[in-house]
C-alpha cells in the first residue's frame, strides 16, 4: 500500500492526562477507514492532529507525502474536512456560504455549489439564512462544504450527528458515490456503526487513547455476525485487559 496518510507515533496529552497515546495508522488512496471508539476515547483528538487544529506532544501526520508542520498547506489542499459541529455566520444562506469557502479555490463554479446543495439535499432551502437551520441542516451543510473541491481526501467527524432517516442514507450515497466516481478516500469517525459496517472497507477501533485493532470489513465479517458484535467483543477484552493489568 502506498499510503496517502500515513500516522507514525502520535501521542496528545490534555493538561487532564487525557488523550492519545502512539497511534500508527496508515491510510491508502481509495480507502473508506471507519474510526471507531467508546465517547472520550480519542477519535476526535486524532482527526484534529491530522488537521493540524491542535498540535502533537509528539509523532507526525503526513498527507500525501507532505508532513503537516512542515507543508501544512501543501498536504490540506487536497483535503477536505468536518470536525466537530460547524460554525457558521448565520446570517448568511447556504449559496453565500459556500460561495465564502469557494474562495479558497480556484476552480469551483456555481454550478458546481448548486450540484453539492442538491446532493446534501438542501437546494431548495440555499436562500433561506443558516440561523434557521436545524441542526440536521447544518450538518448537510458542512458535509457540502468538505465535499465542495472534490477533495482526494474527506476526513468526517461523527457526519451523521443530527441527520434524518433520509440525511442519512443521503450521506451514505453520497459517500459511496465519490468513492466509485471520483475516488476520493474517506476517514470517518462515528457511532453510527451499521453505517460504517456498510460503507467501510477498514475499521480501526480506539480504546483509551490507543489504537487497539483494525481490520478489513470482509475480514471481520468473515469471524463475526456484524461488526457491531466484533466490536462489543473488542471492548470486553480491552476492558478485562485493563481490570487484570
Ligand atoms: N481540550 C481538551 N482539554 C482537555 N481534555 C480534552 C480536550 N479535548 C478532549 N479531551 C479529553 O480527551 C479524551 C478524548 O476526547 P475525544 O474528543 O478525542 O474523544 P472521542 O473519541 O472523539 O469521543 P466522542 O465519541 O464522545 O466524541 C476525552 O477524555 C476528553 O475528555
Amino acid at each position: 500500500m502506498n499510503p496517502i496518510v500515513s500516522i507514525q507515533g502520535l501521542s496528545k496529552q490534555y493538561r487532564n492526562q487525557r488523550g492519545i497515546r502512539d497511534i500508527r495508522l496508515e491510510i491508502g488512496a481509495g480507502d473508506i477507514y471507519g474510526l471507531l471508539g467508546p465517547n472520550g476515547a480519542g477519535k476526535t483528538t486524532i482527526l484534529k492532529l491530522m488537521t493540524g487544529l491542535i498540535r502533537p506532544d509528539q509523532g507526525t501526520v503526513s498527507l500525501f507525502g507532505s508532513d503537516i508542520r512542515e507543508q501544512f498547506e501543501l498536504g490540506m489542499r487536497r483535503v477536505g474536512c468536518m470536525i466537530e459541529s460547524a460554525d457558521f455566520h448565520d446570517f448568511l444562506n447556504a449559496s453565500q456560504y459556500l460561495t465564502c469557502v469557494a474562495r479558497y479555490y480556484p476552480h469551483i463554479t456555481k454550478k458546481r455549489m448548486d450540484e453539492v446543495l442538491e446532493s446534501v439535499g438542501l437546494y431548495a432551502v440555499r436562500k433561506d439564512k443558516i440561523k434557521n437551520y436545524s441542526t440536521g441542516m447544518k450538518q448537510k451543510l458542512a458535509l457540502a462544504a468538505a465535499i465542495l473541491p472534490e477533495p482526494e481526501l474527506v476526513i468526517l467527524d461523527e457526519p451523521t450527528n443530527g441527520l434524518d432517516i433520509e440525511g442519512t442514507v443521503m450521506f451514505r450515497s453520497l459517500v459511496q458515490r465519490c468513492s466509485e466516481e471520483l475516488g476520493t478516500t474517506f476517514i470517518i469517525s462515528s457511532h453510527m456503526i451499521h453505517e460504517l459496517e456498510q460503507l467501510c472497507n477498514r475499521v480501526g477501533v480506539i480504546f483509551e487513547g490507543k489504537l487497539r485493532t483494525e481490520g478489513r470489513v470482509t475480514e471481520l465479517l468473515k469471524h463475526n455476525q456484524s461488526l457491531e458484535q466484533f466490536y462489543i467483543q473488542e471492548l470486553q477484552q480491552a476492558r478485562e485487559a485493563a481490570h487484570s493489568a
